[in-house]
């Protein structure tokens, strides 16, 4: 993988020609550019992705003007300063105005070669940094319930009043219908908020483990309880725990569980010893627990536990005015999650998925988001858009039902494939050619070829 770029910026053009030299044979991953003055350095900065500014004190004219400059740009710039005596002084001048470090002169190789490394080394840790939230971004941490129905509206009081109670709330409603994102609402309103959110969706754990994951166990519990394991009562510590799809949990779990909830402290599998705890519990089903009561299939004691408050999220067909706002809000987070910019959607689009069925709720509404974000080429979802998403074709579906040739059918799926890779990493370089080149493995002209030909303006993600 390519490093950003070095800019060298020297009154002394010798110097700066044996430096571009020497950097070029000893740290070819990162190219080397000579600037003639101040000017051309800034450009290189503002244009090109810029790890380190390597620049000459006095040419910065008045004082360290240059550096305020670039790194008003770049933040992130590691700027190295030529200085013409090595004082303390000048050092901590340097390094109070945001430099990153400074070299005295004569400089030597060596220094010159391990300060630009360190400096190429801290960029490439900051790039990884990037990534990483990038790859992170599009989690829960700042959704909120969207909607202004009068039934949006009585859930978001609901949630506000039961969250400082620290009583079981059950929360019902259909699947997809926001039950896990009101649980987050309640747990980041309530005095537990700096504490950790944890959920386990219960019918997903084999009923063997599921005490195991709740409870915890010592090592040698039970075969393969190879080392010991902390349960997610005690890892949500502190915060809230919710058991999501309680409804089908066998009547031994249910058992241990009342148990734990009354004394509140669990003994972990294979133990001796209680150990006290303090997190929430909260519970979520979209079954007729009733019903469950009356055929003894759930325990009615730990149903009132667990129901002392209750929350009802209605279904989408019951909130149809908050379809809109919702689209549009589902379609802006997956363009985002896959950093394209955000698209609109057509009107006459929104008036068709409020009157469409949702069956899956506002899940089923976020998978279409997501997939018309993927599919959509422009920057408005069109009903031609929606009907090859519904229709299970993401691709160019002008004629439906009709097996176009393998290699029409090929190139059609590379010409999408092609469109959506390159619109998100312009979108993660924020349309800097040359860092999208880097991180994508192609040649800077490879890559512009490619944007031509998909007719993208790189100016558009600036
Ligand atoms: N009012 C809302 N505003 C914004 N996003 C929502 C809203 N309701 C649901 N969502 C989103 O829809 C998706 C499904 O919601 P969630 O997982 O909370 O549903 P659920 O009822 O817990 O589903 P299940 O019963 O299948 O577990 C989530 O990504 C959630 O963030």
């Amino acid at each position: 993988m390519q490093d950003g770029v070095i800019v060298l910026l020297d009154r002394d053009r010798e110097f700066a020609r044996h430096a571009a030299s020497l950097l070029g044979r000893k740290r070819p991953h990162a190219p080397v550019k000579i600037a003639a003055n101040a000017r051309e350095a800034l450009e290189y900065v503002r244009d090109e992705d810029v790890w380190v500014l390597v620049a000459d004190e006095r040419l910065a004219e008045v004082g360290h003007d240059i550096l305020a400059q670039a790194l008003a740009v770049a933040p992130d710039l590691a700027v190295i300063l030529l200085t013409d005596e090595a004082s303390l002084e000048k050092a901590v001048q340097a390094l109070r105005a945001g430099a990153y470090d400074f070299l005295a002169r004569p400089v030597a190789d060596g220094p010159l070669l391990n300060t630009v490394g360190n400096a190429l080394e801290r960029g490439r840790l900051l790039e990884e940094n990037r990534r990483l939230k990038r790859k992170l971004s599009g989690g829960h941490g700042e959704q909120i319930l969207v909607g202004e129905s009068p039934a949006m509206r009585r859930l978001r009081s609901a949630v506000a009043a039961v969250a400082d109670a620290d009583y079981g709330v059950l929360i019902r409603g259909e699947s997809g219908a926001g039950k896990e994102l009101v649980a987050r609402a309640i747990h980041g309103q309530s005095r537990r908020k700096s504490g950790p959110f944890v959920a386990i969706n219960c019918p997903a754990i084999p009923e063997q483990l599921l005490e195991s994951e709740l409870f915890g166990h010592l090592k040698g519990a039970f075969t393969g309880a190879v080392r010991e394991r902390k349960g997610l009562i005690l890892e949500a510590q502190g915060g809230t725990l919710l058991l999501d799809e309680i409804g089908d949990i066998s009547l031994a779990t249910q058992t241990k569980l009342l148990r734990c909830l009354q004394e509140r402290e669990l003994r972990p599998l294979g133990g001796e010893q209680t150990v006290r705890f303090d997190t929430r519990i909260l519970a979520s089903t979209n079954q007729n627990l009733e019903a469950k009561l009356a055929d003894g299939s759930f325990r009615e004691d730990l149903f009132h536990r667990l129901n002392v408050l209750s929350i009802f999220v209605s279904p989408l067909r019951d909130r149809r005015e908050d379809i809109p706002i919702l689209a549009q809000t589902l379609l802006s987070a997956a363009c985002r999650e896959i950093g394209l910019p955000v698209k609109e959607i057509a009107p006459e689009v929104l008036g068709y998925l409020a009157t469409r069925q949702w069956p899956g709720n506002v899940r089923e509404m976020q998978n279409i988001m997501r997939r018309l974000a993927v599919f959509t080429e422009g920057e408005t979802v069109t009903m031609r858009a929606v009907r090859q998403i519904e229709a299970g074709n993401g691709l160019d579906g002008e004629d439906q039902g009709r097996i176009a040739p393998y290699k029409e059918a090929k190139e059609s799926v590379l010409r999408h494939f092609t469109a959506v890779y390159l619109r998100q990493i312009l979108a993660s370089t924020r349309g800097n050619v040359s860092a999208a080149a880097r991180e994508s493995g192609l040649s800077r002209f490879a890559l512009q070829e490619l944007i031509k030909k998909a007719g993208i303006r790189t100016s558009q993600y600036r």
